[in-house]
This record gives C-alpha cells, structure tokens and sequence, in this order.
C-alpha cells in the first residue's frame, strides 16, 4: 500500500494567549480532517509527540481521550526536532503494513505562553547531559554556537553567510500571512543584532513559539474515496548518532548524510531532482551545516552560494518557504511538522505568493536537536 499525505493542516503560530496544548492539537486535527475529507471516526492510527508546557506521561493516550476517538494503534514519539518526519516515517509503515488505513499524526504545544520565553528557554537547557553539560551551563545556543565555530575554521563559514539565511528567511515569512516573525530584516540588522552564544546573533536563533500542526498519512486508495489532493510519499530514513553534545563524533559533519541518502534511493532520486526544501533550521548553522552534509552543496559552498541567492524562491534550492523556524514560528515538535505542511502546500501548488513554480518534488529534514536524531523524507506530487 504505497503511503500518501492525505491531509496537512496548522493552526495559528505565535504568541496565542489562553491557548492550551490539548486544545491546539485538537484545532490541528480538526483542521487536518476536514483537509483530508474525513471523519474522526475514520481515523485508525494515531501518532503525537510531546510538550513542554504541559507534560503528559501518554500523550496520545490523553489526546485520544479529549479528541474522542480510539484508534487501533496509538503512540507518543520524542525523537527532538526529528519527531515530526519521524511520525511519518512510523504512519507510512504503519500503512505499508496493512495495520492503519488513515493515520494521524499530530503535534502542538504552547511553550511562548505557557513557559514565556525565558522558561522555554531554561527548560530546552535541561536537555543537557546531568554529569557533562548542564553544571558548566552548557545551553541549545552554546553547542550550536561550538558547530558555528568549528565551521567556520574548517569550511570558511562566515557570519555574513549565517545572516543570509535568515535574511533570505524572513523575505519568505513576509510572504506567508500566518508568520510569527514578518518585520522586514537586513543583513545590517541581522550581523549588529546582540550577541546570543558567540558568534550566533539573535536572528540567528529559531523563535519560541505556541502553535500545533496536524498530517493524515493514508492508504493511496483509501484517501483516493476522499481527495484529489493527496501527496505522496516517495522515501524516508533515519539515522541516530549520538545523544549529547560532548559525544558528538564530528561538529561539521552530521547523520543527516545517511538519512537523507537513504530516502533518495527509496525515492530513486538524487539531490539535484528536488524542486524545493524545507529543512531543520533550529539555527543558520544547523541548515548550513544540513545542507552540505546532505550533499546539496559542495564542502563549504552552501554559504557563498546562499550569499548569491540560492535558496530564494527562484534559487537552485527554494528552502525553508513558508520562514522556517527562525521566522515562521517554533513549537517543539510542531516546529518540524510546519516544514512538511509546507511541502504539501508547495507540492499542491497552494503556497499563494511564496510559490515555488512548477514544484513536483520536496525534500523535508528533520534534526532532533544538537545535531543527533535525523529523520529525512521526500514527497512528491501525486
Ligand atoms: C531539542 C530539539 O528539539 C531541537 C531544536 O529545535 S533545538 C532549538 C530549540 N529552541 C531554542 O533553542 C530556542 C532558541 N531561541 C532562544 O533561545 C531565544 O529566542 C533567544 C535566547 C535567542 C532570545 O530570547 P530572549 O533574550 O529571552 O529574548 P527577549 O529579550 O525576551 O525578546 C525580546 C524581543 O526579541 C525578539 N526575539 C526574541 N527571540 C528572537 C529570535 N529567536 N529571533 C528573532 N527575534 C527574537 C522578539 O521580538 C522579542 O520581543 P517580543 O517578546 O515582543 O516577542
């Protein structure tokens, strides 16, 4: 049974008072549903991921309890920024299984208002290893700050090629009405923004953001008897290197490589047949550094070629279009749901002004965090 996206939905992005996180994945489902064309009662498998703000130890048992349903299959993943392609990695299993006929995979969570900024912030540093990290203060935006570093001594990355990209972010955020981040920004901006984990800048750094995003994965047959819009999905694959940041085995090279390579031979393409990406982009080295490990570009090429203009809309590689997490909006597992809602979009040609012409193929990537759990996918218009 070859899997389709059948579904794709998000809800608003940003700063969302009296939002809630049960609430924020139940108005993704929904909205996802009635994307789809299906009922909730049609749903046989459920996949969701976690939160921040309100920890649950069975999210999806809890999720299926306030949405009311009760699927035949139903779990929680957390694998980081790589849960969202993970959950369709495990939905189109599931589906070429015969286990599930229509899957849903959902992720929410309201860490802006529920934590504020700060608490978001203090809670991600907990993710730090107990003994190695956390007591030197070891945060998300120092170990980044090591892979920036440790790129820009071996590969000749610079900060005007970080600026690029958020720059060249935000230009696409200003074109997608529900952005988090649509102030128009400059490379003037981005390079004198204040310092945040030398040399990362505030611009630099992915946003704090309440918000959910839901995806129906189907049986191509059964989503047949209710869209015409389904998108499928041609590969995936996953790779998990390390955990902590001391452990990493190289700060300029990540498991992304394999990953990515393992959904283009399911896919039977290579990188230069993708129409557009949309990759992890917790921070600008995160992508940088993605972007060429995944082969995309040559060894320290991404950055002069983003400089020239690479991954705007009409660029070699349009990527990260509806702003990426630096712009359009963060929410844990949400954050990388966002990515493949808006390869669907770009694959059904519904991405209004940030359109990317004639897109036929999409390659989306997800990094779990401190460059560790990768999870690739490729969809493809059906
Ligand atoms: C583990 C995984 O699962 C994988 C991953 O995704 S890793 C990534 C996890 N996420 C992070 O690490 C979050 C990274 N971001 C941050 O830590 C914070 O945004 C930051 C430290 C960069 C800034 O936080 P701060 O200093 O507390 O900002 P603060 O002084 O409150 O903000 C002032 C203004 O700056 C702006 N601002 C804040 N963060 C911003 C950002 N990242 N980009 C652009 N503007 C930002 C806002 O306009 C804000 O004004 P509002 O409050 O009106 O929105």
């Amino acid at each position: 049974m070859t899997p389709v996206i059948s579904g794709a939905a998000d809800t608003a992005i940003g700063r969302l008072d009296g939002s809630g996180c049960m609430a924020l994945h139940a108005e993704a489902t929904s909205a996802a549903l009635a994307d789809a064309g299906l009922r909730a009662d049609e749903v046989d498998g459920v996949l969701c991921a976690y939160s921040l703000a309100e920890p649950h130890l069975m999210l999806s048992s809890v999720f299926n309890e306030y949405f009311g349903i009760a699927p035949s299959y139903s779990a929680a993943v957390q694998a980081g920024g790589a849960t969202a392609c993970a959950l369709v990695m495990q939905a189109a299993a599931l589906v070429r299984a015969g286990i599930c006929r229509n899957v849903l995979a959902v992720c929410a969570d309201n860490r802006l208002t529920g934590l504020g900024r700060s608490g978001a912030v203090a809670a991600l540093a907990e993710v730090g290893h107990p003994q190695f990290e956390r007591p030197y203060g070891m945060s998300i935006p120092a170990a980044y700050a090591l892979v920036a570093r440790r790129c820009m001594y071996e590969r000749g990355v610079t900060a005007e090629h970080l600026a690029a990209i958020s720059v060249t972010q935000r230009g696409h955020a200003r074109r997608h009405p529900k952005a988090q981040a649509r102030d128009p920004l400059t490379m003037e901006q981005a390079l004198s923004a204040r310092m945040i984990a030398d040399p990362l800048r505030l611009f630099d750094c992915c946003l704090v953001s309440d918000g959910g995003a839901a995806l129906v994965i189907s049986a191509a047959d059964a989503a047949a008897d209710h869209t015409d819009r389904a998108v499928s999905i041609l590969g995936y694959g996953q790779m998990n290197t390390h955990e902590h940041a001391f452990a990493m085995p190289s700060l300029t090279d990540f498991g992304c490589r394999q990953s990515a390579a393992q959904a283009f031979a399911m896919a039977g393409l290579t990188p230069a047949d993708i129409d557009v990406a949309e990759i992890y982009d917790s921070f600008t080295i995160t992508l940088l550094a993605e972007l060429e490990s995944i082969g995309f570009f040559p060894k320290g090429e991404a950055g002069p070629a983003i400089l020239d203009g690479a991954l705007e809309l009409d660029g070699v590689l349009p990527c990260n279009t509806h702003g990426g997490l630096l712009s359009y909006g963060h929410s844990g597992a949400a954050g990388g749901m966002f990515h493949i809602v808006e390869a669907v979009r770009q694959l059904r040609g519904e991405a209004e002004a940030r359109q990317v012409a004639g897109a036929e193929t999409a390659f989306v990537h997800g990094d779990g965090g401190i460059l560790s759990a990768h999870c690739s996918l490729i969809l493809g218009r059906a």
